[in-house]
């Protein structure tokens, strides 16, 4: 089924989103997804729509190339006359070559974000404050389709401590402290006190705020001030991505035979894949990556979820 996608710089993609669901609703089927996605079915093809920060994000599918041209060509006239404060550019490239090499079809992407167990009305309530709060930082958020997979990994290691690097406005934590063993505990760490207020918020309305430790320092000294005893059960790394080889080893150190570690952007949008990137965290993902699968303390399988995650068991 052919498709393309399209990335539009823009500060107000959920306004448009409502306009064009609302407008087209009359000739099309629409309907606005409860995480402000938009979807809106013509005959021969449809077209999400996705808040991505500033961005929005637009992705057309159809049953050919002729109705798939019909999709874009309406979707874009329809948002090019609602942008009457500002010039917008709307150019539909095929997806994996966008801007940012996207390793995972968007449309594969958004297949498998509505065939996961769904976020609740609190992570969708988290995800909007989030946008409204930090802007394009809002793109660190996880997705719910990884949530739901920390969630039941978190649950089937029967975790009773879990670490956390990289909290932010603390999505994952939530998914992982879902996920924990009766009296377990998750130690999170971020540096930013200002994006873990937020969290510490939610954490509360969650009802899992009793069964979290926040430590605000760099990772690599809260990780390095636990005991160097095998007592971790399941960890997830998703912060400053040239520490994650320090982060890997302090980790797995601690983690107990069974234990899992996840590390999330693996792929680093692609970079990773394509040795022109040599930057200091281009290069630290990619040895780490390649370091993980000879490293015989444990077994591992890369999986191509969002930008990447690789999952490493303790043997
Ligand atoms: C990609 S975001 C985490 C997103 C989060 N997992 C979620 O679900 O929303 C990365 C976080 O790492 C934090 N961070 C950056 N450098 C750090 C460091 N040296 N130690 C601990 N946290 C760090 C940032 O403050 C930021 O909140």
């Amino acid at each position: 089924m052919p498709s393309s996608t399209a990335h539009v710089a823009t500060d107000r993609p959920e306004r448009y989103i409502r306009q064009l669901v609302s407008h087209m609703g009359h000739k099309a089927t629409t309907e606005i997804a409860g995480d402000g996605r938009g979807v809106i079915t013509l005959s021969g093809g449809r077209c999400v729509l996705a808040p991505d920060g500033d961005h929005l994000m637009m992705i057309a599918t159809a049953v050919d190339a002729d109705a798939l041209a019909g999709v874009q060509d309406v979707v874009t006239r329809h948002l090019l006359r609602f942008a009457t404060r500002e010039e917008l550019k709307v150019e539909w490239t095929p997806p994996l070559k966008g801007d940012d090499t996207q390793i995972v079809d968007p449309v594969i992407a958004d297949y498998v974000l509505t065939h996961s167990t769904p976020a609740d009305e609190l992570l969708h309530d988290l995800v909007a404050e989030t946008r409204e709060a930090t802007g394009s930082a809002a793109t660190m958020q996880i997705s719910h389709d990884e949530g739901a997979l920390l969630t039941m990994l978190t649950r089937m290691t029967g975790a009773r401590l879990a670490v956390e690097v990289g909290v932010f406005t603390g999505y994952s934590s939530i998914c992982i402290a879902r996920g924990l063993a009766d009296g377990g505990r998750l130690l999170a760490c971020d540096v930013s006190t200002e994006w873990t207020t937020v969290a510490r918020r939610y954490w509360e309305r969650a009802g899992v705020a009793d069964r979290i430790d926040l430590a605000i320092a760099p990772a690599t000294e809260t990780l390095r001030a636990l005991p160097a005893t095998p007592t971790i059960d399941f960890a997830f790394v998703d912060a400053d991505k040239v520490s994650y080889p320090a982060y890997y080893e302090e980790i797995v150190q601690r983690l107990r035979p069974g234990g899992l570690a996840v590390l999330d952007n693996v792929f680093l949008g692609g970079r990773v894949l394509d040795p022109a990137f040599q930057e200091e965290h281009h290069v630290a993902m990619r040895d780490l990556n390649d370091l993980i699968v000879t490293d015989d303390r444990v077994e591992s399988v890369m999986l191509p979820v969002r930008d990447g995650v690789t999952i490493v068991r303790k043997r």
